[in-house]
């Protein structure tokens, strides 16, 4: 039995990763040596996957060979088109996209397949797949057609073409595509520690990243990105209500949804970028309501509470600018992590040993059995 194990696991090291790396005193981040600010608008989603998965920046020939992979890889099986019209329309985005990851299993040309380069193969394909699932799900809800992929657009304006039915500015789809970058990785967080815990028993890439969908989804983790919009749409005044907004939530016990984190202790770097996307949008499209309400409630929350807004926060009036709809914000969280999740599944795989912690146990000893008319 273990002793003063810390809650919720902080501070535990639970695992080695060459994948990502935080310090979270400083505020950095980097992906297999790469600081997050280096790369943050230089790199596509693709390059990112490469990274991430395959443990280098991909040369030219590379990324056209990897870019070809998940255009080949983009179709989603029989099972999965068979559910789509029973999950819509039955429980939230999340619910159901849950559902269609682990149904694309079924149709996995290597499901019965468990070595290593069936695992590769298996991540580019749930790369691929999930934002044509997400567009597939919106469609079929508004009862129109997913337009043809673009493959000039790549995989960040492909989606947004497929998800608001027009082609994206240019500067629109860079910026989804930087959101894409900055949401890729993140060391040992809940989701991707679920995934690790179910891929060291050694089970398969799919279960793996069904189980890491659904702890993304809460609003502790993944979910506070769309939490953080209902936040901000319900606020009817100007900016002047933040602060009385705050105050009240605050005296109520109530969390603020996108602030706080486990493990910075300073300004998350990704925040950093997302509010000068934020910005950005905020002038571009002429309507600077949410970007300013943020603003605002960042600086009443760090003043009173003295926390940071972490990576859900303006993510979230980047989405709503982008023109997602609110309840798809964590679907593209997961579109984005999916390139982390499965390379942490095939490193996993690649050096495993069964992740089995121990528990501190607080119930009562040496109680008795009695009939259970005595009880
Ligand atoms: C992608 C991501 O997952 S980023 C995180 C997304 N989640 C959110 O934005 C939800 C809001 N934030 C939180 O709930 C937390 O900050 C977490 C879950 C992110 C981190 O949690 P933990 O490290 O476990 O911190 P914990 O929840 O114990 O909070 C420590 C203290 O700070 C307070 N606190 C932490 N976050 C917040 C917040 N957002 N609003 C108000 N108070 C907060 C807690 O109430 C607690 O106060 P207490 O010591 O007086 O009880
Ligand atoms: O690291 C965490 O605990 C949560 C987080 O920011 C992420 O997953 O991006």
């Amino acid at each position: 039995m273990a002793e003063n194990s810390p809650r919720g696991l902080a501070d535990v090291v639970a695992a080695s990763t060459s994948i990502s790396d935080i310090d979270g005193r400083e505020g950095r981040l980097s992906y297999r040596g790469y600081d997050i600010h280096d790369i943050a608008g230089r790199i596509s989603f693709e390059e990112c996957v490469h990274l991430l998965q395959r443990g280098t920046l991909p040369t030219q020939a590379q990324l056209d060979g990897l870019t070809g992979e998940l255009a080949d890889g983009r179709r989603y099986g029989a099972v999965a088109t068979s559910l789509l019209p029973a999950v819509v329309n039955s429980g939230t985005p999340m619910e159901a996209l849950r559902t269609l990851v682990s149904a694309l299993a079924i149709d996995d040309p290597d499901a019965a397949d468990a070595s290593i380069e069936a695992d590769r193969r298996k991540a580019t394909r749930l790369v691929a797949q999930l934002p044509v699932l997400v567009a597939g799900y919106e469609a079929q809800r508004s009862g129109r057609e997913v337009p043809d992929a673009d493959p000039e657009l790549g995989i960040a304006g492909t989606f947004l073409l497929q998800i608001t039915g027009e082609r994206p500015a240019p500067r629109a789809a860079e910026i989804f595509d930087e959101c894409l970058v900055l949401h890729a990785d993140h060391t040992m967080n809940a989701s991707t520690f679920t995934a690790r815990v179910v891929a060291a028993t050694l089970s398969d890439m799919h279960s793996a990243i069904t189980g890491a969908m659904g702890a993304l989804r809460g609003p502790l983790h993944g979910g506070a990105n769309e939490a953080v919009m209902k936040t901000l749409s319900s606020i009817d005044g100007d900016v002047s209500e933040v602060d009385p907004f705050v105050r009240a939530e605050l005296d109520a016990g109530r969390k603020i949804m996108g602030f706080g984190h486990r493990v910075y202790k300073t300004e998350d770097p990704r925040a950093t970028h997302l509010r000068r996307m934020s910005e950005e949008l905020a002038e571009l499209t002429g309507n600077r309501r949410y970007y300013e309400l943020s603003r605002r409630m960042e600086q009443v929350v760090l003043d009173s509470k003295g926390l940071y807004p972490n990576v859900d926060f303006f993510a979230a009036s980047v989405y709503h600018a982008l023109g997602i709809p609110t309840d798809l914000f964590t679907p593209v969280f997961a579109i984005s992590r999916m390139s982390g999740w499965t390379a942490h599944v095939i490193e996993q795989h690649e050096d495993n040993r069964l992740i089995r912690p121990d528990s501190d146990y607080t119930g009562p000893h040496d109680q008795r059995w009695v009939e259970i008319s005595q009880r």
